[in-house]
Parts: C-alpha cells; sequence; structure tokens
C-alpha cells in the first residue's frame, strides 16, 4: 500500500485510521467479547498469547539496542520492567500465567509452548525480528496500535467479568494494568514518531510499520481461530 501523507494532521490522520485494521474487529474477538467462546477456546488464546507476552520486552530490548537517543531509551526501558517486573512489583508476564492459572491452565503448560500454535509463533517472531532489524523509528511506530489497545482492554474486562465467570476475576489483572499502562505508551510513542517522522517517505514507512503490526496481531487470531474452532451445534453451520 503507497500512502502519501504531508501535514501534521495527516499523518497523525493515517496513523489512526489504521484502527480499522485493529484485531478488535477480528471475529475472534467478537465472539470473545460477545461471550460465545467455549473454556478450550479461552485456554487456547490465554496459551498462545502467553507467546507474544513473553517476547514483548526482546522487542523492546531490541528497539532499545537500536536507538541512539538517551532520552528515549531512559523512558522507553520501563516497558521490560513493565513486563518483566522488578523488585517492587511482578510485572506483566506474572500477571499473565496468573491469568492462565484462573482460566485452568498451568504455568508450565504457558512456558513450555505446546500450546503454542505454527501461526503464532510465525506473526510474534516476525515481530520480533522487524524491531532487531528495521529502523528503531520504525520500529517504535509498529507499537502504535496501542492506540487503540485501551477500548478493546475495556470491552474484554467487561465480557470476561459477565460471561466468562469460571475465570477468577482476581487473574483479569492485567487487563486492568494495561488500561492505564497502555495509553502512557502509546503517548511516548506518538511523541517519538512525530518528532523523528517529517519527510513524507518517513511518515509513509511509519504507517506502513502500524500496517505490519496490524497484521501480526490479525494473523495471531486467524491462527487462534484456526486452531481452536468453534464446536458446531446440531451441525446448524
Ligand atoms: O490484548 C491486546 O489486545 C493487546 C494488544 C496490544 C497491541 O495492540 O499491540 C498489546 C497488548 N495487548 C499487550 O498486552 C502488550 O503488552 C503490548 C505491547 C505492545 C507493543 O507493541 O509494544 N502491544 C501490546
Amino acid at each position: 500500500m503507497k500512502l502519501v501523507v504531508s501535514d501534521t494532521e495527516s499523518f497523525i490522520g493515517a496513523l489512526r485510521a489504521q484502527s480499522q485494521r485493529y484485531h478488535s474487529r477480528h471475529p475472534f474477538h467478537e465472539m470473545m467479547n460477545e461471550g460465545r467462546l467455549s473454556r478450550p477456546q479461552i485456554q487456547g488464546w490465554v496459551a498462545n498469547r502467553f507467546y507474544y507476552q513473553e517476547n514483548i520486552p526482546r522487542k523492546d530490548a531490541a528497539i532499545l539496542a537500536n536507538c541512539p537517543d538517551r532520552e528515549v531509551r531512559r523512558r522507553w526501558i520501563r516497558r521490560i520492567h513493565d513486563h518483566d517486573g522488578t523488585a517492587d512489583s511482578e510485572g506483566g508476564i506474572e500477571a499473565w500465567l496468573r491469568l492462565g492459572e484462573a482460566a485452568g491452565l498451568t504455568r508450565e503448560e504457558m512456558w513450555d509452548e505446546r500450546h503454542v500454535v505454527p501461526g503464532t509463533r510465525f506473526a510474534v517472531d516476525a515481530y520480533v525480528n522487524f524491531a532487531r532489524t528495521r529502523p528503531w523509528v520504525e520500529a517504535v511506530a509498529s507499537s502504535l496500535t496501542e492506540l487503540f489497545a485501551p477500548d478493546l482492554m475495556a470491552e474484554r474486562l467487561r465480557a470476561f467479568e459477565r460471561f466468562y465467570t469460571w475465570i477468577d476475576p482476581a487473574g483479569l489483572a492485567y487487563f486492568r494494568s494495561r488500561l492505564t499502562q497502555a495509553p502512557r505508551d502509546s503517548e511516548h510513542a506518538l511523541e517519538v514518531v512525530m518528532e523523528h517522522c517529517r519527510t513524507p517517505d518517513e511518515q509513509a514507512r511509519a504507517v506502513a510499520a502500524l500496517s505490519f503490526k496490524s497484521d501480526v496481531l490479525w494473523s495471531m487470531l486467524d491462527a487462534i481461530d484456526r486452531a481452536y474452532p468453534s464446536s458446531t451445534p446440531q451441525g446448524d453451520h
């Protein structure tokens, strides 16, 4: 897709327009938020998404490694602490493991990746690889899907509390923490991208990076959807 964007407003507009391709619109998420997923489907999603969670700090470490700007690194490093945890806070990976336990999975079966399907692995690895090999500003731009995440996270929290009552609500802490972390992170990423992407070419590359990331998230759900199909009640679809 070739995009010609010039001024600041149309650049922000082009970035925000990627929300149309965000994975909140994926049929698997629609079913999740309507309370229509079975227990094995929720478990399959949690176990596969753990592979994403596990790899986010490696992706962010790749961005740090490629970024020559000390001010950006000082703020970006927070993301690694948020996921890996510190002496004072256990972090997102631990919170996701607790979500899995609340949904009936063991830590062992999440860590050993036995449920991770090839499409999830390919999509997540492509994201980490993108951050390793592309210019760091493009990698920052690819994280901007988080602009669209808070609405989905709030909807997901409501859906889990209402429909999936077999999951202990204490397990939902991960989603709650992202309600504040995602806006903070995306605000910083947007600042960086606005500062560094001035020419039409740079701006088009930032939009392309965000589009790539939307494909990563979408592909993961395609793979999960296929691996954990809905059971067909009385063969009516
Ligand atoms: O559950 C979701 O829908 C969702 C989406 C995204 C996203 O939009 O990239 C992230 C997360 N969760 C998330 O939990 C997370 O830590 C995260 C980090 C990033 C990133 O690209 O750096 N995206 C996301």
